[in-house]
Order: structure tokens, then C-alpha cells, then sequence
């Protein structure tokens, strides 16, 4: 998967990008990450790429100009157009491991980092095909949204996780938050493993999860449960753990 990053800050990429599973996913070629400075498409003699905005109002704009000629160039580098352009900025759709799993399955995608108070709204009529928000807040520029975007997306190419990836989809994409996980000591500080987890019993130890999983979702995102896909079973241990929580 090659994922090409348009950016007035490539130097900012430097330090995620070269340790761990993204390193690695790199190196052996799973993932090519392209950093294509915007700056260096600029039009103009001053290499400005951002402009006072049409209609007055304060701060500055990036203009068309550059952002069109840095997406024809990965274009041109590939020989065909982008499959996705996406434009990380806050009025983007929210970003969500399934969005992160659509755009794993593209074959090259372009992120779009954003600076000033925005970008000229031409470059979203004609380029742009995705809107991304990582969330309800603003940020100086796209780079870090764009980082978690790599990130996301990287880790569900096949390869880069090997086996892990299952495991941790399957407990993620079930619909309900993690459930505690413990390591050695078996007790540390006073603070034991609960029982259940040192037993052997795998059925126990699959209920004593689920309920977890359960239980810390009613908790912390009840919204969750209503798309969960919850089983019988669930339902009636959350029908005990909702009468525990109103004890
Ligand atoms: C086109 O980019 C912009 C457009 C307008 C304002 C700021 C920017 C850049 N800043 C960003 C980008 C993304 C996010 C997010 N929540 O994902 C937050 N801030």
C-alpha cells in the first residue's frame, strides 16, 4: 500500500515513522509512505503557497494552485490518479477503525494536511474524495491527524501485524471495549490477577471477559451496546450488572 503524504512540514514525519511496526512495515514493503512538500509546488517567486481569503476576514487561506500540482505529481508518479484523496481537517466525517479498514484496502491513498484557516474550497470540489476528522477539536495543521491516519491504516495491511491482528481486531471490532488484560507478577504491590485468569478454565475465563467487556462498556460508552450484536447471554448479564450498578 503506498500512502502519499502532501505536507508543508515532511520533518515533522520523521520520528513516527521511523521506529517500530511502522519502520518495519516499511522496510520490508508493505507500506511506502510518500512525503511530497507542498511548498515545493508553489506558483510563485516568494514560494508562498496561502493567501488573504476572498470576501475579507482574518488569517490566511491555502490557495489551489500548489495543492493541485502536488496531487498531479503523485498522480503522474503512479501513472494513474489516486484512489483516495482525503483531506484531513475538523468539518471532516468522524475517524473510526472502520474508515481506517476502508482505506486499508485501497491500493494508494493521498493524505492532505491542511494549514491556516483552511484550504480553498476548489481543491475539495475537484480533489479531494474524503473528509477526515480525527475529532471535535482544532489543530494547527493536519500533520497529526494525518499520523494517526497512517498509523490506523498501516497496522491492518496484510503483514504488517502477522497473527496479532486478528487476535486484537476480533476483540476490538466485536462491538464492546476491551476487557482487562493482566502479566506476571501474579500479585504486584498487594495487587492480585483475578482467580479466574490463573484457573485454566477457558470457558470461565471467555464469560469472566465478555462480562468485563460488558460491564466496562455499559460503564464508559453505553451507546456501544445498542450495535454490539449482543448474544442472550450478554443480555441477561447486563440486565444483572445494570441492577448491581442501581443497588
Ligand atoms: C484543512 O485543515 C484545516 C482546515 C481548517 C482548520 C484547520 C485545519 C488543519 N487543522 C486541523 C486538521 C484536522 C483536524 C482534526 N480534528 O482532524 C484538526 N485540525
Amino acid at each position: 500500500m503506498k500512502i502519499d503524504i502532501l505536507t508543508l512540514f515532511p520533518e515533522m514525519f520523521a520520528g513516527p515513522f521511523s521506529s517500530s511496526i511502522l519502520k518495519r512495515a516499511q522496510e520490508r514493503g508493505l507500506v511506502e509512505i510518500g512525503l511530497i512538500n507542498i511548498r515545493d509546488f508553489s506558483t510563485n517567486k516568494h514560494h508562498t503557497v496561502d493567501d488573504a481569503p476572498y470576501g475579507g476576514g482574518a488569517g490566511m487561506v491555502m490557495g489551489p494552485e500548489a495543492l493541485f500540482g502536488a496531487v498531479e505529481h503523485v498522480a503522474r508518479k503512479y501513472g494513474s490518479k489516486p484512489g483516495r484523496v482525503v483531506l484531513m481537517c475538523p468539518q471532516g466525517i468522524p475517524f473510526t477503525q472502520a474508515y481506517a479498514a476502508d482505506l486499508a484496502r485501497e491500493e494508494t491513498i493521498v493524505l492532505v494536511c491542511g494549514h491556516y484557516e483552511g484550504i480553498d474550497e476548489r481543491v475539495r470540489e475537484a480533489l479531494v474524495t474524503d473528509e477526515i476528522s480525527i475529532g471535535d477539536y482544532v489543530l494547527t495543521g493536519g500533520e497529526l491527524p494525518a499520523m494517526v491516519v497512517v498509523d490506523a491504516v498501516a497496522r491492518l495491511v496484510p503483514g504488517v501485524l502477522g497473527e496479532a491482528l486478528s487476535v486484537m481486531e476480533e476483540s476490538f471490532s466485536n462491538g464492546l471495549l476491551e476487557y482487562p488484560h493482566f502479566t506476571r507478577p501474579r500479585e504486584f504491590r498487594g495487587l492480585k490477577v483475578p482467580e479466574v485468569l490463573l484457573s485454566g478454565h477457558h470457558e470461565e475465563i471467555r464469560k469472566w471477559r465478555r462480562r468485563q467487556s460488558l460491564l466496562r462498556t455499559l460503564e464508559r460508552r453505553p451507546e456501544m451496546l445498542k450495535q454490539a450484536g449482543l448474544t442472550r447471554e450478554d443480555r441477561e448479564i447486563l440486565k444483572e450488572l445494570l441492577a448491581s450498578l442501581n443497588e
